[in-house]
């Protein structure tokens, strides 16, 4: 299994990474475009336990920058095979040195705001549906997203089954979370309305971020499957930089990756 996990800043890669327990650090690699990951590898624990690989990439703030950073990486295989071919053209792709491997899953990965009635501090919200929450049109009858008015998509489904699996995991460590959609927006919600008008278009959402649905794009156009986790760091509503808690949600970030890493010896 070669698993891609994105976030937004580097702190949240470093809870995922503290959080791959036994796993061997590997050396930060440059992707093109500025880009850096760095790859972890499982113990090979016997003859018929697959290594699993899983690149962590800080990928910047926003669904844009998730998008670009994300693609990026997604493609970085065909540079470095066209860069190794060239360099020794009797050599095949596949044996090619410093060749990045192909994914088999996409997660996005993070802190986010969490819907206070199903998501307290400190919840991790597994997305079962990656919504883009403001993607869309205001009318004067209301909001449309960009579907509704005949353009693209605005939500991606993580593969049927596997929300559940990582639940699991979770509800087997103790650790509390919710199984729910996960809003993307560009802009961090900041009232008590803009709050309610979420829930009222999304009545499911537990928590909302800020890449999510970026992730999944990059993903889908590379016909791979996508997870989203969030650890709750602070409640969705009126602006309170007092209630952040974003010590405490890096740590249930850190510990939800180390209870899922089975989910990565599974394929999606
Ligand atoms: O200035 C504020 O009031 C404010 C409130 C919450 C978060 C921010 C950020 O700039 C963090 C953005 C960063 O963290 C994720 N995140 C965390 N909480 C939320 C949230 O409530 N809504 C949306 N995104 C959130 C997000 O994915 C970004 O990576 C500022």
């Amino acid at each position: 299994m070669r698993v891609l996990v994105v976030t937004a800043v580097a702190a949240e890669a470093g809870s995922v990474a503290a959080g791959l327990a036994g796993f061997a650090d590997g050396s930060p690699r440059a992707l093109p475009g500025g880009y850096a990951l760095t790859r972890y590898a499982s113990p090979a624990s016997g003859a018929h336990t697959p290594v699993v690989l899983v690149d962590v990439l800080a990928a910047g703030v926003g669904p844009a920058a998730a998008a670009a950073a994300t693609a990026t990486a997604l493609t970085a295989p065909a540079h470095e095979q066209a860069r190794a071919l060239t360099a020794a053209p009797s050599q095949a792709p596949g044996d090619a040195p410093g060749t990045l491997p192909p994914y088999d899953l996409v997660v996005s990965a993070g802190i986010g705001g969490g819907f206070p009635s199903r998501a307290p501090l400190g919840t991790v919200v597994v997305a079962d549906e990656i919504i883009a929450a403001d993607l869309g049109a205001e009318t004067p009858d209301g909001y449309l997203p960009v579907d509704r008015l005949g353009f693209g998509r605005t939500t991606h489904l993580p593969p049927s089954g596997l929300p559940g699996r990582a639940a699991k995991l979770l509800e087997a460590g103790g650790l509390p979370h919710l199984v729910a959609p996960v809003l993307t927006v560009s802009t961090v919600t900041g009232t008590a309305r803009r709050a309610e008008e979420l829930i009222a278009r999304h009545p499911r959402a537990g928590a909302e971020a800020m890449e999510g649905f970026g992730v999944a794009e990059a993903a889908a156009a590379h016909a791979l499957p996508v997870l989203e986790i969030r650890a709750v760091s602070n409640p969705v509503g009126p602006r309170d930089r007092d209630a952040w808690r974003i010590k405490e949600a890096l740590d249930s970030l850190r510990h939800a990756f180390q209870l899922l890493t089975p989910l990565f010896e599974e394929s999606p």
